[in-house]
């Protein structure tokens, strides 16, 4: 059975979810749960038998055999109550593997097909990272805290039946008293868990600084700018404020629960000498006074801390359970998670026709009326100042965003009305922040081919890919070739430099069979020697290929057949090199600048 998110949870979820993550471990541990609260309410009359019948022993007035009797079953509750709980743990364990399997499987599965604007937003990236953290442990509490709130009830309500069949009364004046302490509880769950997504912020944030002190990414600029020591006070900062969040929680929570049990064990002192008077009346026995005072003792433990705790802990479930539905219900991208179409794709015009764009939650538009028209295995770039928007172009036209005005047309039919599987067949790219798989060097390039490549020249492919891309020579003197893991994660791993990183990513864009191939300054970690051999390559590279290059070194992007210039989300000018470089605008102003270093 495979698990399925669906857009509104209510509590009777919090049993739902892990049964069908696990029907077998969840209903053993609620047997598992059921009998040892039956086993403790037993106990209190098997304890009340037992010594009567002791007592009856010594006065010759009963048998011993019957006091055994009483005695072996005093064992087997007692004796179950104890290994219950490594019993317990059997079934949790496995609930747990399953929770991972299913709902873990189902969220993951949810994150990757989510809109790509959701990812860049802040809100709903902490929801989804408080939703997605650790799902195994969520079944596993929604499980264990209903079913210990079950347990409770019952043990509860069996102690109360006791009290009730031998003092009626006092039976219900306890029984009410426990009402508002259940209130209490659910009041302070409710505080504790928002006081945990408070804290999920600073943690972020803490988290993010503790990589920046002690991570690998930043050990070289640590070491040189030495500015350990002011991170760590702004790490601190943030650290002492998630503590001090935790603690008034905490504080709120051990008091509501300590009052509770005060005013409960006052009340059970008073129901204790209550007893006295049946017990001297000869209503009930000495051994039901003894059982029921010490089921009276079980009982104020249960309700004054146990059920205060259970039932608020279970309230910070239920809190989950809102942000669950809050998460199910963010918006999809249909067809996100789909493989590019394998039918390939032939681009014979793309076009931006009065583009305007702003980014979601932003006030100002980033693009402002663009329009441009490429074509089929022309070479175009986009260059600008910082900021100008030309990343942002390539997001569109990748159907990242959608909440565009104006018109993207692909051989003349709206962006939006191609299929995400169509889009994917149509564009591969290498960006800024290309990603490092730590995977064998073989995998990386496939990664840009994993639907449409033929595996009997799988091997002969990606060779000439990263002989094209002037890294077989390196990968040659290792022990595994190709099939050398990278970064330290695998055994065996090795780490490529930058610039090698950067190749390996551009091989994984060469080797995809997408006609038009985005660069997003693809070279800026390559050595001079490297880019420039690139560059001649450019031709047989981007073979058979529309290519939309980015860059900031003007040297590389004369070679464009058609450059556009963005100046503050507008193009300002568009045309060859010479062109361009005739009209004497902002992009000859921009080469001249640069080719003043090199004089
Ligand atoms: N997710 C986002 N939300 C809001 N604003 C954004 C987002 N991403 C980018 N921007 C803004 O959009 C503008 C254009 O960004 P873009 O990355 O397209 O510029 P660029 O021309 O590629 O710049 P660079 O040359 O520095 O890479 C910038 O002002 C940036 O701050």
């Amino acid at each position: 059975m495979k698990f399925k998110l669906k857009k509104n949870y209510k509590w009777y979820d919090l049993l739902t979810i892990p049964f069908c993550c696990s029907p077998i471990s969840t209903v053993a541990l609620g047997i598992q749960k059921m009998l040892t609260a039956l086993a403790a309410v037993l106990q209190v009359s098997v304890l009340a038998q037992f010594i009567d019948s002791v007592d009856l022993a010594i006065r010759l007035e009963g048998s011993w055999n019957e006091t055994l009797f009483w005695f072996i079953l005093l064992a087997i509750c007692v004796g179950w109550r104890r290994i219950s709980f490594m019993v317990g743990k059997i079934f949790i364990s496995y609930l747990r593997i399953m929770a991972i399997v299913q709902f873990g499987k189902a969220l993951t599965d949810k994150c990757s097909k989510l809109h790509y604007s959701l990812i860049e937003k802040e809100d709903s990236w902490n929801l989804i990272n408080r939703v997605c953290k650790k799902p195994e442990e969520q079944v596993r509490l929604m499980a264990q805290r209903t079913f210990n709130l079950m347990l409770y009830i019952i043990r509860i309500f069996g102690v109360l039946y006791i009290v009730f069949t031998n003092v009626w009364w006092i039976g219900v004046l306890t029984g009410i008293s426990c009402i508002p302490l259940i209130f209490l509880s659910l009041k302070s769950g409710e505080k504790n868990y928002n006081s945990t997504k408070r804290v999920a912020d600073y943690e972020r944030r803490y988290q993010y600084l503790g990589d920046v002190l002690s991570g690998r990414e930043a050990v070289n600029e640590r070491a040189l700018f030495g500015f350990s020591e002011k991170i760590n006070e702004e790490w601190f900062c943030q650290y002492e404020e998630a503590r001090k969040i935790k603690l008034r929680a905490n504080i709120q929570m051990a008091s509501s629960i300590r009052g509770g049990s005060a005013a409960i064990t006052f009340l059970s002192w008073l129901i204790i000498i209550a007893l006295i008077f049946p017990t001297t009346e000869g209503k009930i026995s000495y051994g039901m006074f003894v059982a029921l005072a010490t089921g009276m003792y079980d009982l104020v433990n249960m309700v004054g801390v146990e059920l205060t705790k259970a039932v608020s802990q279970l309230s910070q479930c239920r809190e989950f359970l809102k942000d669950l539905s809050e998460f199910s219900s963010l918006e999809e991208v249909p067809g996100v998670d789909l493989m590019p179409d394998v039918e390939p794709f032939m681009l014979e015009e793309l076009e931006f026709r009065n583009v305007c764009f702003c980014y979601p939650g932003a006030k100002t538009d980033i693009l402002k009326n663009v329009s441009f028209k490429i074509h089929d295995n022309g070479h175009y770039a986009f260059v600008g100042t910082n900021g100008a928007g030309k990343t942002t172009i390539t997001k569109l036209m990748t159907a990242l965003y959608n909440n565009y005005q104006g018109e993207i047309l692909i051989n003349g039919k709206e962006l939006r009305t191609y299929s995400q599987s169509q889009i994917k067949a149509m564009f591969c790219g290498v960006y800024q922040d290309f990603s490092k798989y730590y995977i064998s060097i073989e995998e990386n390039v496939l990664v840009g081919a994993i639907h449409n490549i033929n595996s009997d020249n799988k091997n002969a492919e990606v060779k000439y890919i990263l002989e094209k891309v002037d890294l077989y020579d390196k990968i040659k003197t290792l022990p595994l070739g190709i099939k050398t893991p990278l970064g330290k994660i695998l055994d065996g791993g090795v780490d490529f430099s930058g610039g090698q990183w950067q190749k390996l990513a551009m091989a994984r864009a060469i080797i995809s069979k997408a006609p038009v191939l985005i660069l997003d300054e693809p070279t800026a970690a390559l050595d001079p020697i490297s880019e420039s051999k690139m560059y001649e390559e450019y031709g047989d590279v981007g073979r058979g290929k529309t290519t939309i290059f980015i860059s900031h070194r003007l040297g590389s992007t004369k070679l464009a057949d058609k450059i556009f210039v963005l100046d503050s989300g507008k193009i300002v000018e568009e045309g060859s090199h010479q062109e361009l470089m005739i009209k004497n605008g902002l992009y000859a102003d921009m080469y001249e600048s640069q080719r003043g270093w090199y004089k």
